[in-house]
């Protein structure tokens, strides 16, 4: 069994922030852990507004405080996320985040990330991303 306390995890470099200002995120479970799916506390920041393209990876967020909004950019459509919200990206779904306040988000990624993975221009992930040192 493997046990990670977050608190913990933030004073190493499993915590990645953004270079783009929008966001934080704790990689508390990697691919080098073999599960087949990695597993972060991301931390939206207030006022972040910014596109995403998962082209590689699927992914679920679940919203734990906090408050915003998902847009799908094929259809236009807006999903307000508040805790509780869970959004699915099951189709490699074009989209923006808004955080109004705040947001906890508990991530799921398959496949697992590396554990160094920022945004490409496209808002994807490469698949070839640094690991984490153990
Ligand atoms: C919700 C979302 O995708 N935020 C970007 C960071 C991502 N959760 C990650 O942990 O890399």
């Amino acid at each position: 069994m493997i046990v990670r306390q977050l608190q913990q995890a933030e004073q190493t470099n499993r915590r990645i922030v953004s270079p783009d200002g929008n966001w934080e995120s704790t990689r508390m479970l990697l691919k080098d852990d073999s599960m087949g799916f990695s597993f972060h506390i991301t931390t939206i920041y207030a006022g972040a507004d910014f596109h995403m393209h998962y082209q590689n990876h699927l992914e679920s967020v679940y919203c734990m405080s906090g408050e915003g909004e998902v847009e799908t950019l094929d259809d236009g459509k807006k999903y307000p996320i508040t805790p509780g919200t869970l959004y699915i990206l099951d189709k490699h779904d074009r989209h923006i985040l808004r955080a109004f306040k705040e947001m906890k988000m508990a991530c799921v990624f398959n496949p697992p990330l590396n554990g160094k993975e920022v945004h490409n221009a496209e808002g994807a992930y490469e698949l070839n991303a640094d690991s984490v040192e153990a």
